[in-house]
């Protein structure tokens, strides 16, 4: 069922949360929140992203809010701690907020950090996890080719589970994955699955060994299980940074998934320094129990967008709702 947008405006709530660390260059992390039949959800694509985009985002949250999750063969997720880009000396603080996490995703190749800076945040990671502790990093695209070859023969000392999205394109993709292959370091793919026209592409060219998944901007836990099922590729269930009412949805998403072999990047509560409810979904023990989140009245307040901020997002609900009334089923 398709909800109008009035049915979705009665409940809507913006928030705009801050964050422990800048991550992916924000500090305040914004989402609409609201309630269908199923309970709360949430519609927080980033902001800078333009409502075609966005709208894959508004049909997840709204699966989400109105029809019934898939049927689960798990009750919990293991999931990663997630380092932001962070100067050498505060990576053990930004560890110890994950618990038990015996996996950590490194972000690397941000804005005016040199690969001197990421080896040395890598080695840090190292040194605090010690040699059982499985550690990724996450580029975003930003190298070229051999930019990414470098880094990865640098890095390779520090045992790297897998390089995601070293580079922007699926053929440079490809390309860096056939000249590290003798080094045994998968290839995940993330901005080539969500931001791509066709999600399967890479999949496809045989450019990754594995997919970082996200509900949102898949358009939701079915859209993506049917890109998991289809891949035939090991996948990894990751967050959009969401507030614990949208990382209920990843969580979903994960428990859905049959096999599961990587730890999954859904513990990025612990990057809030607030939430929209008293028992946040994060990482205890190394996993995050499956359970849906209800968004706090008093928090709802407390951390509510001011009203230029709340406008904007009503707004953009607006548009993508009616950009999804044509969204095509795939
Ligand atoms: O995967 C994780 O450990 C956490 C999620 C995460 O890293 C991301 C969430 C949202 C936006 C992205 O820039 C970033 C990613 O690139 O994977
Ligand atoms: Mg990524």
């Amino acid at each position: 069922m398709f909800p109008s947008a009035t049915d979705i405006l009665d409940t809507a709530r913006v928030v705009s949360l801050p964050m422990t660390s800048r991550f992916r260059g924000i500090d305040q992390r914004e989402a609409l929140l609201f309630r269908g039949p199923q309970g709360w959800s949430e519609f927080s694509p980033f902001v800078e992203y333009d409502d075609a985009e966005a709208t894959s985002w508004l049909m997840a949250a709204i699966d989400y809010a109105w029809n019934e999750t898939p049927p689960l063969v798990r009750d919990h997720v293991f999931v990663n701690a997630t380092v932001p880009a962070v100067d050498v000396e505060f990576v053990e603080a930004v560890l110890e907020r994950f618990d038990g996490c015996r996996t950590a995703k490194v972000k690397v190749a941000e804005p005016g950090h040199t690969l001197a800076d990421d080896t040395a945040r890598i080695a840090e990671v190292r040194r605090v996890m010690g040699p059982e502790g499985r550690i990724r990093i996450d580029a975003n695209g930003a190298w070229t080719v051999d930019e990414a070859e470098r880094a990865v023969h640098t890095l390779a000392v520090y045992d790297l589970e897998y390089v995601e999205q070293p580079c922007a394109t699926v053929e440079e993709m490809g390309e860096l994955r056939g000249r590290i292959a003798y080094m045994g370091i998968p290839v995940a793919a993330d901005e080539s699955v969500r931001k791509a026209e066709d999600p399967l592409a890479v999949a496809r060219s045989g450019a990754a060994d594995l997919l970082v998944i996200k509900a949102q901007p898949l358009g939701g836990i079915s859209r993506a299980l049917s890109v998991v099922a289809q891949s035939g590729l090991p996948v990894v269930v990751s967050s959009a940074l969401e507030t614990s009412v949208g990382l209920g949805m990843g969580v979903h998403l994960a428990a859905a998934i049959d096999p599961l072999d990587f730890d999954c990047g859904l513990a990025t509560a612990s990057l809030l320094a607030a939430d929209v409810t008293a028992s946040p979904l994060r990482a205890r023990g190394g996993r995050i129990e499956v359970r849906r989140v209800d968004a706090d009245e008093a928090l709802l307040t407390r951390w509510a967008a001011n009203p230029e901020r709340t406008q904007w997002w009503l707004s953009r609900l607006e548009r993508c709702h009616e950009l999804g009334k044509n969204y095509s089923s795939q």
